[in-house]
């Protein structure tokens, strides 16, 4: 495929997928988000990983922890922050206080060859923790060493936008605006993010889906001089430094599920914006022995239908469903141009002449049949579920394996017991907690069955909420960020 180097220690520069060549340091594209021409940022060449080096891996996941495992792959992608600096900020990330156990990203296993890998138990209840987290530390430290400060602007169907509220919360010289689409987060959503009283923090909840929400983001970060006045930044997955934490629990993942380097195992990913996804296509880029990525989507299957098909078809607001996995209801995955850059061979200009121009003007493409073929020498495989499907699947799971899991998980199990193979094991990425979708799980396992939450959070929705309704239209949050930014 071409699109690997080896450990050689040539510096690590970042390109865009539309065709700007110009090459950045990793310190810069982290508070850019979006590169200038409107592309995503993806390095120049995956590092490739040798069998000394992963087993060498596999022996500091076990000897010295998750933090040092995220230090060993963060500094393949990461020089011009000194290693020493960059590893105090993955100790202070990754810590059992946070993340509820020293593991941090325990399996739990379901069934023979099936488990799940516990992603969720940071301070929001969701996958989102992970990388946010740590870019939470991130931008305080490049901030802080520049002397300047950050306005982020972020888009979230639920998740995204109180795992970068709570990462945000008291960091010197960051603000955060978050849209979100007004009434269609679960109530624990809406209060985890409403309740914050923060004077850092702005909810914004938009008159439309998710989908509405991140077209505002990218029009504000492709209107370049606006987002220079007011140093606007993105934590969506957009920003590759998100994309880049999530890489390091498919290798813990991988590292816990097998005993040997031999092995393979495979993925399955409840999916939307093809963030989480895509840092499993990047592991497996590296050298990780995946055998299959599994792109799980919910009744929103855009996805589940170009891995299928060939053609990514994307939807209006009117035909985006709300279901009962509402973190996915994404019907135009904006991080999929990563990996449909790198399956064509990293040419800027098509990639460009797909996003930026079919898509626009259609809102549609489908692949040429020789570049669909090449879609299984990636390892992608998809499948759909549906709310009959997650109700079952949380029932059958709860009564089956004594195992309570969430609706967007469920959308992953659904899926990868239909698709596992025999002799590889399967790990469906646990990407929410049941706490957060109380009434779905009740309508699965009845009403005397409660959702386990933290003491901490037990009065959570009753709690006074401060959030702003908004139409979906950019200028009038380009105007809000004015009002809301000293010059
Ligand atoms: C709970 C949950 N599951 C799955 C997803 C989908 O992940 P991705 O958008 O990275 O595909 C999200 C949102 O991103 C989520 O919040
Ligand atoms: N499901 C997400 C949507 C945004 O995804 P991101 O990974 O690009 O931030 C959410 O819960 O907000």
């Amino acid at each position: 495929m071409g699109l690997s180097r080896e450990l050689v220690g040539l510096p690590m520069k970042y390109i865009s997928t539309r065709g700007d060549a110009t090459r950045r340091g990793f310190s810069e594209i982290l508070l850019e988000g979006l590169a200038p021409d409107g592309g995503l940022y993806l390095p120049e060449a995956y590092p490739r990983i040798d069998a000394p080096t992963l087993a060498r891996w596999r022996e500091v996941q076990a000897t010295q922890g998750y933090a040092a495992l995220a230090f060993e792959i963060l500094s393949l992608y990461i020089d011009d922050i000194p290693a020493e600096d960059l590893r105090a900020l993955c100790a202070r990330t990754y810590t059992a206080e946070v993340y509820g156990s020293d593991a941090i990203v325990p399996l739990k296993p379901l069934e023979p060859g099936l488990c799940l890998e516990s992603l969720s138990n940071g301070p929001t209840l969701a996958f989102k923790d992970m990388a946010m987290q740590l870019l939470g530390h991130l931008f305080e430290y490049e901030l802080g060493r520049r002397g300047e400060t950050l306005n982020i602007l972020g888009a979230t169907s639920g998740d995204t936008g109180s795992a970068a509220e709570y990462a945000m919360r008291g960091k010197r010289g960051v603000r955060v605006f978050m849209l979100s689409p007004h009434g269609r987060m679960s109530p624990f959503q809406q209060a985890q993010m409403f309740s914050l009283q923060d004077e850092n923090i702005h909810n914004l909840a938009v008159e439309g889906v998710f989908d509405d929400a991140q077209d505002i983001v990218k029009a504000v970060s492709n209107d370049l001089a606006f987002k220079r006045q007011y140093r606007i930044g993105t934590v969506n997955s957009i920003n590759w430094a998100r994309l880049l934490a999530q890489v390091v629990y498919y290798f813990a993942g991988y590292f816990l599920a097998t005993k040997s380097n031999d092995e393979q195992v495979s993925f399955t990913v409840p999916s939307g914006n093809f963030g989480n996804v895509c840092a499993g296509h990047v592991a497996r880029m590296m050298g990780l022995p995946v055998k299959h990525l599994v792109v799980a989507t919910n009744e929103n299957n855009v996805l589940e239908e170009f891995f299928r098909t060939g053609s990514y078809r994307v939807r209006g607001s009117a035909e985006t469903f709300e279901t009962s996995s509402p973190s996915m209801d994404i019907s135009k995955a904006s991080n999929f141009e990563r990996f449909v850059y790198d399956l064509l061979g990293r040419d800027g200009a098509r990639t460009k002449a797909l996003f930026a121009d079919a898509l626009s003007r259609e809102g549609v493409f489908t692949l040429s049949a020789e570049e669909f073929a090449q879609i299984g020498a990636y390892g992608f495989q998809s499948g759909r579920s549906t709310h009959a499907d997650r109700l079952a699947t949380i029932k059958a799971t709860y009564e089956g394996q004594g195992v309570l899991i969430d609706t967007h998980t469920a959308d992953g199990v659904k899926v990868a017991r239909e698709l596992r193979e025999p002799g590889v094991p399967m790990i469906v990425l646990e990407t929410a907690l049941p706490a957060k979708f109380e009434a779905t799980i009740a309508e699965a396992l009845g009403p005397d069955v409660h959702a386990p939450r933290p003491a901490a959070l037990a009065d959570l929705e009753s709690r006074p909420k401060r959030f702003q309704v908004m139409p979906a239209d950019t200028a009038r949050i380009q105007q809000y960020i004015r009002d809301h930014v000293p010059l």
